[in-house]
């Protein structure tokens, strides 16, 4: 046998597995960085985050990844450039954080990678009838595996794919793993660029569990807060908070073929950028109104369309708690619009819940690998959007 088979064979039979989880969101705003300890699979997984960094792009780490980023022509060469300067970049950048940690290569199982997405486009959005749905992660594993020395898995969303599914949420699975609890509906509300929700019943059913994105999260306030503050966000919601919510620009911003389409679907920077605010204030002629009012305006879409989903999802007369997690958790103008339209949920954050809400996404992937090397036991049954699969490639180090 391949001795690296062998490696990954003993890997698998460890009573705890430290994996490195690794998330670079549609936020573009660094890499976030999760060392966990492991053990168990399936419902019984039991995750400890014993390390945890967002190491912050380069401004031209952020300017070389735009100019492919979510675009629909592009300069292919770039493409095939970035995807092995990704890998290798994640590569050094998970070596900073463990010589900071003081921790060594060989005190890291195994490492998983999400990657950069470049490009989302479900069927419903590119319409091409003979095209399967289609999404596109770059940072190849190979290049981290290389840089590291340590076993990686990566590219996780194909096989999601493969099985019908739009590759994405994948936050489901380790939503369910972890966070299941019985005798309480629970929501669990991610807020990156894009949102989306995990629905957990109360009976712990895995057949009923439910995924949906349910638009913008901050990537339409990032692109705005780029052009009237340049700065990447507008932080705790500030300038958005000296605003008033311009009801016709709302009512423009909310006519869009995703938030007809059925559950469970997903989205992208691909549909929610400016283009689609500059179209929408053309449509209800707000195009003069002030940097101030288009932020608050912004927060309000982001809000409704989350409030309009998850009530969507919840049956009269039931309780739900809603767990927030993502970099739009620490807005206030967002999460007090929420807590507005939705009072009949209590809220809080995946911290009750012992993980970090800024590194939920990355610990997601050390579980997904988790999972492929020790589980694949647990059924999703026919559940749309939730294929029983294991997810992520194998590379080795050499
Ligand atoms: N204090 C704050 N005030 C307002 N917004 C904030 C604050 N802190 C973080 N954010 C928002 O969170 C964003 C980063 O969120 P996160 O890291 O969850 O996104 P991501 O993982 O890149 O996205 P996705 O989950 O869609 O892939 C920032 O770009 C910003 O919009
Ligand atoms: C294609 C892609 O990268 N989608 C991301 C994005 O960011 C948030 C939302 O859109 C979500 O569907 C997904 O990421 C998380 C980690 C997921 O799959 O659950």
């Amino acid at each position: 046998m391949n001795r690296q088979i062998q490696h990954l064979y003993d890997i698998a039979r460890k009573p705890v597995r430290r994996i490195i989880g690794l998330m670079s969101g549609t936020s573009l705003d660094g890499l976030d960085v999760a060392l966990c300890h492991i053990s168990g699979s399936g419902p019984s997984t039991e995750v400890v985050l014993h390390r945890f960094a967002t190491v912050p792009y380069d401004e031209d780490v952020k300017t070389e990844i735009r100019t492919i980023f979510a675009k629909d022509k592009i300069e292919f060469e770039k493409l095939c450039l970035l995807n092995p300067y990704i890998g290798r970049l994640h590569g050094q950048l998970i070596l900073d954080c463990l010589k900071n940690w003081g921790i060594d290569t060989t005190e890291v199982d195994v490492v998983a990678s999400h990657g950069q997405t470049v490009y989302h486009a479900p069927k419903s959005q590119h319409q091409r009838d003979k095209f399967p749905n289609a999404t596109l992660q770059i940072g190849d594993g190979d290049h981290i595996a290389a840089v590291t020395g340590v076993i990686t898995l990566s590219d996780f969303r194909q096989k999601h794919v493969a099985h019908g599914g739009e590759g994405a949420p994948l936050a489901v699975y380790g939503d369910y793993f972890m966070f299941s609890k019985a005798g309480e509906n629970r929501l669990l509300l991610n807020m990156g660029g894009i949102a989306n929700f995990t629905y957990l019943p109360a009976d712990e059913d895995a057949s009923n569990v439910f995924t949906t994105d349910t638009g913008p999260g901050n990537t339409l306030l990032d692109a705005y807060a780029r052009k009237f503050l340049n700065k990447p966000y507008d932080e705790d919601g500030k300038l958005a908070a000296q605003g008033t919510v311009n009801a016709h620009l709302l009512n423009a911003l909310n006519v869009n073929p995703f938030f007809d389409a059925a559950f469970p679907k997903t989205t992208g920077p691909e549909v929610f950028n400016v283009p689609y605010v500059e179209k929408a204030q053309a449509r209800s002629q707000t195009i003069g109104i002030s940097a101030k009012d288009l932020m608050a305006t912004l927060v309000q879409f982001s809000a409704d369309t989350i409030i309009d989903a998850i009530r969507r999802v919840m049956r009269e007369g039931e309780t739900y708690r809603i767990y927030m997690s993502g970099g739009g958790a620490h807005n206030p103008m967002l999460t007090t619009a929420l807590k507005k339209g939705l009072p009949n949920c209590s809220f809080g954050l995946t911290d009750e819940l012992n993980i970090n809400g800024d590194a939920k996404e990355a610990v997601l992937f050390a579980v997904l690998a988790n999972e492929s090397l020790t589980g694949g036991n647990t059924s999703f049954g026919n559940r749309q959007g939730v294929p029983t699969v294991s997810m992520g490639k194998v590379s080795f180090p050499k």
